[in-house]
């Protein structure tokens, strides 16, 4: 298990981390969250020992880990880190540069499992050719082949799939997780995408302003965000005062609803104003303006007129479990 306690980093006078804590068990998925410059990344990078830091304390079960002043190089052999920028061998090829980190003892094994990962990451066209003559997406594949080939217990991932295109995004998003559950692979992965976030994760950790604004399991999260910022990052959201979706409710305060859960209806509910239809593939995301000229993002079957009037409703099972904010 890795527990890191009240871990705070500052680069030279940026604080950039405050008082982090949290645990993350055998096999388990935690995606990390949060907008650009939040500190994902360094989150990872302090885990794996490349920065140094004084306040908090970092443990993978009972190895403690302590930052560049106490060790030559960072990392441990327990742990696998893929950075934004991969480090790979271009002069040699594919397999080669995964087949590196296995055995040379057991050449029947490591066949077995250069196999197996060049499937994984869907590289078998490739294997012969020189890294060097990949494109960005490709070479991506080839390192998260490699840091698998090294069977860590633990693995830092940061954006895994930010230069592969979205053809290949969604079945290597299966292999790989489906991989890790299958290893018992623990991993951090900081990512922008809630695609890879709400099917896979196990929990979600979002950062803003230094710290943990929260740290749920992904379904819970995503059905009761807290706020508005975490709504944002996993999907269309929209912040509607319950007394205009619940005529009889008395509070002033609002829930959070997500694009899909609003309802076009012709005859009665939120009285909206469109001003612009979306083409999105399978239906339109819609935005208008409610009463009090708020925005409001929705979703349609149909591409609605500018200055169509319509109105929205909202499930009551949605307002009941939603937490007013
Ligand atoms: N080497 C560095 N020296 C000084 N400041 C840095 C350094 N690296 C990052 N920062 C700053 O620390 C903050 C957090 O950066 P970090 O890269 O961890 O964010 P992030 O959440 O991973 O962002 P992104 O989603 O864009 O990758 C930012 O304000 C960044 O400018």
């Amino acid at each position: 298990m890795l527990t890191v306690e009240s871990l705070s980093f500052a680069y030279e006078s940026e604080a950039v981390l405050e008082d982090i804590g949290f645990q993350l068990g055998r096999g388990e998925l935690m995606a990390v969250m949060g907008e650009s410059g939040c500190g994902k990344s360094t989150l990872l990078k302090l885990i794996y020992g490349e920065l140094p830091f004084e306040q908090g304390s970092i443990r993978w079960k009972d190895h403690a880990i302590k930052g560049p002043a106490y060790q030559l190089l960072p990392g441990a052999p327990f742990m696998k880190y893929l950075a934004q920028d991969f480090d790979l061998m271009p002069f040699i090829s594919v397999e080669e540069n995964i087949a590196k980190f296995l055995s040379v003892h057991y050449p029947e094994e490591t066949a077995r499992r250069t196999e197996e990962l060049l499937e994984t990451m869907e590289l078998t066209a490739y294997r012969g050719k020189q890294v060097r003559y990949l494109s960005g997406g490709q070479q991506q594949r080839v390192a998260l082949a490699r840091v698998l080939a090294q069977k860590p217990e633990l693995l830092l991932l940061d954006e895994p799939f930010g230069h592969i295109d979205h053809f290949r995004r969604n079945k290597l998003r299966r292999n790989l997780f489906e991989y890790l559950k299958r290893e018992e692979i623990s991993c951090l992965c900081a990512t922008h995408d809630h695609n890879d976030v709400l099917p896979f994760a196990d929990r979600v950790m979002v950062l803003r302003d230094r710290e943990i604004l929260d740290l749920r399991p992904t379904r819970e999260i995503f059905e009761q965000p807290a706020r508005l910022y975490t709504a944002y990052l996993l999907g269309e959201a929209n912040l509607i005062p319950i007394n205009i979706l619940k005529s009889y409710a008395s509070t002033t305060r609002n829930i959070i609803v997500y694009a899909h859960e609003l309802r076009v209806s012709q005859k009665s509910g939120l009285e909206v104003s469109v001003e612009h239809s979306y083409y999105m593939g399978g239906y339109y995301r819609v935005y208008g303006r409610m009463e009090g000229e708020k925005g409001v993002y929705f979703n349609s079957e149909k591409a609605l007129e500018a200055g169509e009037n319509i109105f929205l409703n909202v499930s009551l099972e949605t307002i009941n479990k939603r937490l007013p904010i």
